[in-house]
């Protein structure tokens, strides 16, 4: 199979190594020329997996008309809020066999869609041919080819069987799940979570509290896609508690970094400067609370979250607010 993975940072190249591996030809596309030769030349992205050596079978490129040309797959791997913009003018240029796949994990503001949802529209493709891979994905354990299992999903059984053939290896395990709306909202709002994880760390709070908010933002993940006609058994799943298991743990997550420095007192500009990369909660926390507030569900997390980086809460007031809640069932 031929492969255009469109955006070459840290997830991007990774998995255009994923792939490559996998037996698959890969284009690597990005807008840095300098890079993209080092990529094909040198077989390294010393910007986004500095000291890794990539497949030889990976070349880079900035054109992205000739990334496209005749592909299997395009797989998209930009931020989030980028993603529209940067496909729209690729709409005609998609081969009729290619699917698309989004490995992207935020919502859109201002239409609060889901990545497949605008990956679909900006390419003019219907969602039986895309895909989403989400899953405890850490770029930077998997560019070291460290095991790990991951999710591929797609409304179409045939798609996500190609696209989890495609990337399947010695160290990377694709299960497939036809449940699109809840693997896209899992790894949308477990950034969101992990924000809150690593604001409360960077509180000096320990383990109590950082397992009550994974918890609990599971269940608030859980009501929302729910609501939103998800399966139940996504959330327990890999896409759902596994990734939010290694995002909240990992040192090397934006989002928890980001959370973090929040935590022991940055604005929210010299957090983004300090943590480098792609944090896509900062952003997709409003669309998800946008997102939930239409389908009238609570997200006492994510509201929490959206009011410390966008509105002006003192970090030091979340806990209290949390905790001052209205007394509940756990399973409301
Ligand atoms: N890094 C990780 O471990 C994982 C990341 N993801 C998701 O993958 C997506 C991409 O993340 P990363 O590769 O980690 O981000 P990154 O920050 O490492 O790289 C982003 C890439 O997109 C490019 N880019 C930025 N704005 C652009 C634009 N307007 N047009 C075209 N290209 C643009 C940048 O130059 C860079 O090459 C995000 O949605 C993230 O949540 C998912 C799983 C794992
Ligand atoms: O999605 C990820 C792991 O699955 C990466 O998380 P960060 O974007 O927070 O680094």
């Amino acid at each position: 199979m031929i492969a255009a993975v469109l955006g070459s940072g840290a997830w991007g190249t990774t998995f255009a190594q994923v792939l490559a591996d996998a037996g698959c030809t890969v284009r690597l596309w990005g807008r840095d020329e300098a890079l993209a030769a080092r990529i094909t030349t040198e077989h390294e992205n010393d910007r986004y997996l500095p000291g890794i050596v990539l497949s030889a079978g990976i070349t880079g490129t900035t054109d992205v008309r000739a990334a496209v040309d005749d592909v299997d797959l395009v797989v998209v791997a930009i931020p989030s809020q980028s993603a529209r913009a940067t496909l729209e003018p690729l709409r005609d240029l998609i081969p009729d066999k290619a699917v698309a796949v989004s490995l992207m994990k935020g919502v859109e503001l201002s239409t609060d869609q889901r990545m497949s949802q605008v990956v679909g529209d900006a390419l003019g493709l219907p969602p039986d041919r895309v895909a989403v891979v989400s899953g405890p994905n850490l770029a930077g354990e998997i560019a070291q080819r460290q095991p790990t299992a991951t999710v591929v999903s797609s409304s179409d059984p045939q798609t996500a069987a190609l696209v989890a053939r495609a990337c399947s290896s010695g160290y990377f395990r694709p299960y497939t799940n036809p449940d699109v709306v809840g693997v896209e909202l899992c790894g949308a709002v477990k950034n969101v979570i992990a924000l809150a994880v690593g604001m409360a760390q960077g509180r000096g709070f320990g383990f109590n509290t950082t397992a009550t908010v994974i918890t609990r933002g599971l269940a608030e993940i859980t009501r929302l896609g729910l609501v939103l006609g998800a399966d139940a058994e996504t959330f327990p799943g890999l896409a759902g508690m596994g990734d939010l298991m290694a995002t909240c743990a990992s040192p090397s997550s934006r989002n928890h970094t980001l959370g973090k420095h929040i935590g022991q007192g940055m604005t929210l500009d010299e957090a983004i400067v300090a943590t480098g990369g792609t944090a896509e909660g900062v952003k997709s926390c409003r669309s998800v609370l946008e997102l939930a507030r239409s389908v009238d569900v609570d997200m006492p997390i994510t509201e929490a979250v959206v009011a410390v980086l966008h509105e002006g809460l003192p970090v030091g007031e979340m806990a209290r607010g949390l905790l001052a809640r209205p007394q509940k069932s756990e399973k409301a």
